[in-house]
């Protein structure tokens, strides 16, 4: 057993160890909570002079202090060995950066101002050099002869962030002044086009560039339309990718490398902000541009103005009023700009670029240039496309297309609408040939603006893929609605076609039936308003058809091309924007009104003889300007049509002049007259109205009206036909007039008779009372001529049986068609008419042609329909009861010479 005493020691001694273990872990403890701060001041130490970098640390009095500390001078060694190691292999840094730069920043990208500030550039901008010079730095601690340039990528390859401080604005403009201006001196004028905006003022930012905007190089925005200027940047975005698509590339920059030029010129958009994030709306659109730009061509430099980088960017932040640092060189390098030139250098440079692109524009565009080198090569089966005009001496074209089916013009009296059509029609005929597209024209206008597109008395030449031309038919508004009628039978018949093959597009019918006729159709009508220009029946119709053909067209490649001085004034629309929204293709001449959105204004400040043109429904971001050569002027479209002409033999176009009268003798159904015809119809077909004479009850006709000329053009229309139908001696003719005053003219006409050598029974006095019966043996055509004037005679009663010529008349219209003897009277009014009728005899009259006669007075003729005619000069309606549901519009022919 241990003794008390000994316990204790043990318990003392057990104790000992502990305090003594104990103190071991606390000095351990300690120690490495003492090298823990050692570290940690190292690193900060470390880190302050890496922050303040090395030539500033070794003159500040906090770091010089630490540095007596025996750890910071070893870490402080360290730092110095490190930067030795790191620069060992610097000492020939700056010249590989020289070298670096003057290779990626070849000329005015590069070089000092002093050596090409004032000179214009010649680079066609097929590949723009890869970066652009800012200023000079040099390496801290570094020799001042060490300096090196700083540049930045720009134009296809990045955008550019600027962060200013307080008090660097001027030096910031003047880096942003000398970077535009080492852009605009470096390619071509025309190829960097500048947009500046500024969210304090609206003039005044880089007074020194102002002379840019006389040529449009550069465009000062609106500090409170930003929207605008990101909107139409968006639409140039789209337009230009959509380009790069279709020549098969992703980027404009492929497009332009492959090309060897710029074919679309850059944008470099300048926005000075206050350093605030824009309003949530104009900052994702701004991030947008950002994003897309870049392959379109679009540059951003952006002062003060926040922008995330989600695309390729570029920062330049100034750290003082006079240095700054850049994301390209990291911030341990800080560089001077450069100098800037003098404000009169740089403004006499700038009016130097702006004169030079004057003076090359002075060589205007013409008509010539929009025509392809060789005429009648291009295919249609996806679309038309043709340039129109000029932007800075590029082509803007038109496409009529699956997207832009329609097209709309507008623009004021003499702005230049018919000229833009020439243009159009121009650079479209000189592309597809007669195979590839068909065009139809119709002139509302008051002239004859397409009259020279058909084959004339000067000029026989004709365009050969017109169809039809239709001019001075501003009277005669049921052309265009046959226009449309026709468009709408031909939409049928390609939707059967395409049926039949299992398709719906025009392009798809094309490939399953390469043997077939699809051409695109373009039908064009001008001053289309006059179409919708009463409220009738043929407003009502042509309203139903424009819609049909507008919104069927699309697929089947009939496309609708309608221009109209005021689109606004078109009230049978108001309500059914059907057709305009179908018409996605705009065009605005100077002053347009209502084409375009409503919020787009640009044709109110367009230059004269230019337009905008717009693919996307005249919304601003679709705005394309250019101007429109002369296409009007003798030699420019003439000369064209000649050429074209003149390349093959072509069918010509059908010709329909309102103002003028059809002759007879060169209509094509007389040359073999099916029967009686009675004048051309106002079709697309130009045919002429035919009865059909059957051996049939109620086979006459009746011409009413008391527009003489007319009347007896029409009687002499029919007899001509009839004589010419039949062979003489087959038939007889009865030519019968009682008016002194027309004897002469029905003289002639019995004599020409005679003269072929038909039989006539012609009588002008009370003979034609004693009426032939009807013989049975040979047909008889009785030309009856003002029947009412003879009714003194008809009305006589012969005694024994008290019976009357016109009892006999009756009959002989009741009984004689049946056995092939027709009656074509002339009466002077419906009363009269049916004065001779009498009670139920309307039935015997199958055929009539009203002259000078109200609509309504006629409705008792046909079946109680209700007839729209409101009587205009040399028109004449035709209604045959066996064939008609409405009445046709006729033009009496120029019956003078038959022969
Ligand atoms: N781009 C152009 N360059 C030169 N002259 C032009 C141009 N466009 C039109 N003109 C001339 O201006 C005149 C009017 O043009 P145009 O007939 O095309 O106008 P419009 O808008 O059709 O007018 P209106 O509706 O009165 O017929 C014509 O004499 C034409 O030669």
């Amino acid at each position: 057993m241990l003794g008390k005493g000994e316990r204790r020691q043990r318990a003392q001694d057990a104790l000992d160890e502990l305090r003594k273990a104990l103190r071991l872990a606390l000095g351990a403890a300690v120690a490495i909570l003492r090298n823990a701060q050692t570290r940690k001041d190292q690193l900060e130490f470390e880190q302050s002079v890496t922050r303040l970098g090395l030539a500033k640390a070794r003159v500040d009095l906090e770091i010089i202090e630490a540095r007596q500390r025996p750890e910071l001078a070893v870490t402080w060694d360290k730092v110095i060995a490190e930067r030795d190691e790191l620069y060992a292999g610097w000492h020939d840094g700056p010249d590989r950066l020289r070298a670096l730069v003057a290779g990626a920043a070849p000329g005015s990208a590069g070089s000092p101002w002093q050596d090409w500030l004032g000179r214009t550039g010649h680079d066609a901008g097929g590949e723009a050099p890869a970066m652009w010079r800012v200023g000079t730095a040099v390496v801290e601690e570094a020799p001042r002869e060490d300096e090196f340039p700083v540049a930045v990528p720009l134009l296809d390859r990045a955008h550019l962030r600027v962060n200013s401080v307080p008090d660097s604005r001027s030096v910031v403009d003047s880096l942003v002044e000398t970077l535009l201006l080492r852009l605009m001196s470096y390619f071509r004028p025309g190829l960097v086009k500048v947009h500046l905006w500024d969210i304090g003022h609206l003039t005044g930012s880089l007074p020194n560039l102002q002379p840019l905007t006389s040529a449009g190089l550069l465009t000062v925005h609106d500090p409170t339309r930003l929207d605008d200027l990101l909107a139409d940047l968006a639409g140039h975005i789209r337009r230009v990718h959509a380009k790069a698509m279709r020549e098969g590339e992703t980027s404009l920059r492929s497009v332009c490398v492959a090309k060897g030029e710029r074919v679309e010129p850059w944008r470099v958009v300048v926005l000075f902000g206050n350093g605030e994030r824009l309003p949530d709306e104009q900052q994702r659109e701004l991030q947008r541009v950002a994003r897309t730009g870049i392959d379109a061509g679009v540059s951003l430099i952006c002062v003060d103005v926040p922008l995330s980088a989600n695309s390729p960017l570029e920062t330049i932040a100034f750290t003082d009023p006079r240095h700054a640092t850049t994301s390209m060189t990291g911030p341990g390098v800080r560089f001077r700009p450069d100098d800037a030139p003098d404000g009169s250098l740089a403004s006499r440079a700038a009016a130097a670029i702006a004169a030079d692109l004057i003076a090359r524009r002075g060589k205007p565009r013409t008509f010539e240039d929009l025509l392809p080198p060789e005429f009648g090569t291009l295919s249609s089966k996806d679309e038309l496309r043709a340039p129109v005009g000029f932007a800075d001496g590029v082509p803007v074209e038109v496409v009529i297309g699956d997207a832009t089916p329609h097209a709309l013009i507008a623009g004021p009296s003499g702005s230049g609408k018919t000229n833009f059509l020439y243009a159009m029609l121009g650079g479209l005929a000189a592309r597809y040939g007669p195979g590839e597209l068909e065009l139809y024209l119709l002139d509302f206008k008051e002239g004859v603006s397409f009259a020279g597109l058909a084959p004339g008395r000067k000029d026989p030449s004709w365009l050969p893929q017109a169809r039809l031309v239709g001019v001075n038919v501003n009277t005669d508004r049921e052309f265009g609605l046959a226009l449309l009628r026709f468009l709408t039978e031909e939409l049928a018949r390609r939707a059967e076609a395409a049926k039949r093959q299992e398709v719906t597009k025009l392009a798809e019918l094309r490939e399953a039936d390469p043997d077939g006729h699809w051409p695109r159709i373009v039908a064009v009508i001008d001053e289309f308003q006059a179409l919708f220009g009463g409220r009738d029946r043929i407003t009502q119709q042509a309203t139903v058809l424009l819609e049909d053909v507008a919104r069927r067209g699309r697929s089947q490649g009939i496309h609708l091309v309608l221009a109209s001085q005021d689109i606004a004034g078109i009230e049978a629309f108001w309500g059914k924007p059907a057709v305009f929204e179908q018409c996605t293709l705009r065009i605005a001449m100077p002053k347009a009104k209502r084409v375009l959105s409503e919020t787009n204004n640009a044709a109110f400040t367009l230059p004269r003889w230019h337009a905008v043109i717009n693919h996307d429904s005249g919304v601003a971001h679709g705005n394309q300007v250019a101007h429109i050569p002369d296409a009007s002027a003798r030699g420019t479209f003439d000369k064209l049509q000649q050429r074209l002409w003149s390349a093959g033999n072509w069918p010509a176009p059908t010709l329909f002049d309102g103002a003028h009268q059809p002759l007879l003798a060169e209509a094509a159904d007389f040359a073999d007259p099916a029967g009686p015809l009675l004048g051309q119809i106002i079709d697309v077909g130009c045919r002429a109205a035919t009865m059909a004479l059957d051996a049939v009850p109620g086979r006459n006709l009746a011409v009413i009206g008391t527009a003489t000329a007319d009347a007896l053009s029409i009687m002499e229309s029919m007899t001509f036909s009839l004589a010419r139908k039949h062979s003489p001696g087959s038939v007889d003719f009865s030519i019968w007039c009682s008016v002194p005053a027309l004897r002469e003219r029905v003289t002639r006409l019995a004599k020409i008779l005679r003269a072929i050598g038909h039989s006539v029974d012609h009588r002008t006095d009370e003979e034609i009372a004693k009426l032939v019966p009807s013989s049975g043996e040979r047909p008889r055509y009785i030309m009856f001529f003002a029947v009412d004037a003879a009714h003194q005679w008809l009305e006589r009663k012969q005694p024994p049986a008290m019976r009357s010529g016109l009892d006999d008349l009756r009959a002989l219209l009741k009984n004689g068609p049946a056995n092939h003897v027709h009656t074509f009277g002339w009466w002077r009014g419906v009363g009269r008419l049916k004065d001779t009728l009498g009670f139920g005899g309307t039935d015997d009259i199958g055929a009539w042609v009203a002259l000078d006669v109200q609509g309504q007075e006629l409705s008792a003729l046909a079946a109680g329909q209700i007839i729209d005619w409101a009587p205009r000069p040399r028109r004449a309606i035709y209604f045959d009861k066996s064939t008609h549901s409405s009445p046709d519009v006729i033009i009496p022919f120029d019956t003078v010479d038959p022969a």
